[in-house]
């Protein structure tokens, strides 16, 4: 049986933990997630581990992100479990705090990302989330002072966000991305799939396919937007009401118009059921 990893809440006590770490001259990873952990997340932890000495997973559903209408109350939350998973895979720390010690009362300060890969898409449905991802982010690195940290490819508008800030605020720490994890049938692993009832399960991986045939007819030279259409309402007819389904610059993520040069990913948020999904896939290149 593996060490269990410990498990903080304080970032008084992690400060400690990470200067001590930081004087031995130990690199250090950080995997930040909202907890309730799948193949997904373990796959980013695969990756600090081969990257740095130590390695840190913060567990933290952040209020600042849900909007008062979304899932925040009900979001699954399963330290125990989730502290298991890490001391298999060897974590050095857990860093779990609650939302008193990163909110405290009389708490002023948001980061919010208003240009570049954060317009449009996960923007126009949850018009709040980039800034609470970008607050919370910002905090979580200033509290561990990482040399990486993994972000998922799942989340890619939100990793192209945090390249984006860590640019601008001149933050040195190497943002490295993770593959996304996907179940068989294609289906992104995610911890909200917890959600889905077995109907609404078997139909799920109609996005997936829908997105990366797309993928692949855009890729052979077929129009994107005419393609884009079909995509959606393959989609639509699988029981999905579709949020976005989209082309875009890969990394800048701006709006593809007209002949396009350089990367290009397809990006989906789809609702079925009450549960809300997304995916993403490249283009493939030869399109270019
Ligand atoms: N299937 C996956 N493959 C690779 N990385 C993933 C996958 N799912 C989530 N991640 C990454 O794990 C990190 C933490 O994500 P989070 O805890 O929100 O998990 P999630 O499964 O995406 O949950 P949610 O259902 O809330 O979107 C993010 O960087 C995210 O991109
Ligand atoms: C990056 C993150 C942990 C910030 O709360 C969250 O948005 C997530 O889990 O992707
Ligand atoms: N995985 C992104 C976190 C969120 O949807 O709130």
């Amino acid at each position: 049986m593996a060490a269990q990893t410990p498990i903080i809440h304080s970032k008084a006590r992690l400060r400690e933990i990470t200067a001590q770490w930081r004087g031995s001259g130990d690199a250090i990873a950080l995997v930040p997630t909202m907890g309730a952990l799948h193949e997904g997340h373990l796959a980013l932890v695969r990756t600090a581990r081969q990257r740095a000495a130590r390695v840190i997973v913060s567990i933290f559903v952040n209020p600042a992100q849900f909007a008062p209408h979304e899932d925040f109350g009900r979001y699954p939350r399963t330290l125990e479990a989730d502290a298991e998973k890490l001391s298999e895979e060897q974590v050095d720390l857990i860093y779990a705090p609650a939302a008193e010690e990163m909110y405290p009362a009389g708490y002023a300060t948001r980061v919010v990302p208003d240009a570049g890969p954060a317009l449009g898409l996960e923007s126009d449905a949850r018009p709040h989330f980039f800034g609470g991802v970008a607050t919370v982010v910002s905090k979580l690195f200033l509290q561990v002072r990482p040399d990486l940290a993994v972000f998922g490819e799942k989340d890619w508008q939100q990793l192209q966000v945090v390249r984006q800030m860590v640019r601008d605020l001149d933050i040195d720490i190497d943002i490295v991305a993770g593959h996304t994890v996907r179940e068989a049938d294609g289906l992104a692993l995610s911890s909200r799939n917890a959600y889905l009832s077995p109907e609404h399960r078997a139909a799920v991986p109609a996005l997936h396919r829908a997105l990366s045939e797309a993928a692949s007819l855009i890729g052979g030279g077929a129009p994107m937007g005419a393609t884009l259409v079909r995509a959606r309402q393959a989609v639509e007819r699988a029981g999905f009401s579709v949020d976005y389904l989209e082309g875009r610059h890969a990394e800048s993520l701006t709006p593809i118009e007209g002949p396009h040069h350089g990367p290009v990913r397809l990006l989906v948020a789809a609702r079925i059921g009450g549960t809300r999904l997304i995916d993403n896939v490249p283009v493939p290149s030869d399109a270019h």
